[in-house]
């Protein structure tokens, strides 16, 4: 489609090319249009750089397939006041219930935009059919990446408190301890146990069940998917060498939560793209309950929190005197075990946390 004067039109009466480039031209409009109004929320109402550049890169490709038209004669073909589409508005599109409903409205527009560029441009060339073609399934994936990163968001409190308990010596002392953690409104609490046996785990995730049911408190299953559905947990915390997001939400089913470990900004990254509803970011200091070769650190602590607004919870050796430099970095939800499991007194331990996490720290 180097020269639009001289298009294959697949045998098109000459008075289709008009109408031909006025689909054309009124579809990529719409498609630059939504893309726009979406990377704009995400930029802007956001602040996230991550999904600001992807859908970035999702701009240029669409750009650089557009310029394979010829703009001026799309432009010359334009007829706005002969428009019929013009005045036929529905009342729907004059509101949006809330940014949920903008944000799908508009991936809408732009997905049946691509849908109209490619089959329209099948009538031109089909390299540049393929082209949209891609695009249009490139925005699936954004969508969802783009709905799930704000539908945490507004899941997990800005400052959280995520607490990490093994099965305790019996179930009466387990019981105990996490309706102390329920009374100290800890946000999330994980049953992580790599000794018990799956009777005896699944034991300790009923009784957490009851004391979460109906409260603020999340409850979370550390690895074992197949528990986490059994129990009826909120949700489940995958590793990098577990099940993959996808995997554990297809057990699970929709509406729970799936959380993943991540020790570098690109598994942070892929984390985004995969799905997850949280990220683990750590190991930040050495910890007494697991060991570690490498410590990312504080710095990885920057990196995801200067580009990414996924929930994301520090984790790795943090108590009361070092979550300062936790919040510094500009994360202000964390995941703590032992400052807390190991406690007299666990609820103060999480006021104390929650407290220098909630103070204006200089750097964030
Ligand atoms: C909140 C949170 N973050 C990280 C981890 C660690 O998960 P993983 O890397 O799978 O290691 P194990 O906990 O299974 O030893 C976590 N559990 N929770
Ligand atoms: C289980 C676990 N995973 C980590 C990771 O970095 O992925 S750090 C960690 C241990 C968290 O316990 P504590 O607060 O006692 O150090
Ligand atoms: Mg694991």
């Amino acid at each position: 489609m180097t020269d639009p004067n001289n298009l294959d039109h697949g045998g098109l009466p000459p008075s289709m090319d008009i109408s031909l480039w006025r689909t054309l031209d009124a579809a990529a409009n719409r498609a630059s249009e939504g893309l726009r109004v979406i990377e704009d929320f995400v930029r802007y109402g956001q602040n996230d750089s991550f999904l600001t550049t992807e859908l970035k890169s999702l701009r240029h490709q669409l750009d650089s397939t557009l310029q394979r038209f010829d703009r001026s004669q799309a432009i010359q073909s334009r007829d706005t006041f002969g428009d019929v589409g013009t005045t036929v508005q529905g009342k729907l599109e004059q509101s949006r219930a809330d940014w949920s409903d903008l944000l799908t409205a508009n991936f809408k527009r732009l997905q049946q935009a691509l849908r109209s560029l490619e089959e329209h441009a099948k009538l031109i060339d089909a390299e540049v059919a393929a082209s949209f073609e891609r695009a249009r399934y490139l925005t699936y994936s954004l969508e969802k990446m783009v709905m799930t990163t704000v539908a945490a968001s507004g899941a997990f409190p800005e400052v959280s408190i995520y607490v990490l308990t093994d099965g305790r010596a019996d179930g009466p002392s387990f019981d105990t301890f996490v309706a102390k953690l329920v009374e100290a409104e800890v946000d999330v609490i994980q049953l992580r146990d790599k000794n018990l046996d799956d009777r005896t785990l699944l034991a300790r995730a009923e009784a957490l069940r009851k004391r979460t049911a109906g409260t603020a408190t999340k409850m979370i299953l550390n690895d074992r998917t197949d528990l986490a559905k059994v129990s009826g947990a909120d949700g489940v915390h995958v590793g990098q060498e577990e099940l993959t997001v996808s995997q554990a939400r297809s057990v699970l089913g929709v509406g729970k939560l799936v959380g993943v470990s991540t020790h570098s900004i690109e598994q942070a990254r892929q984390a985004v793209r995969d799905g997850a509803d949280y990220i683990g970011i750590g190991p930040t200091f050495p910890s007494g309950t697991k060991t570690f070769d490498a410590f990312p650190g504080v710095k990885l602590l920057r990196e995801v929190a200067k580009e990414i607004t996924l929930p994301g919870f520090a984790i790795g050796g943090i108590d009361v005197s070092n979550v300062t430099e936790v919040a510094e970095a500009g994360i202000r939800r964390v995941a703590v075990s032992g400052c807390v499991t190991k406690a007299d007194d666990p609820g103060a331990v999480v006021r104390e946390l929650r407290k220098s996490l909630t103070l204006d720290s200089p750097n964030s």
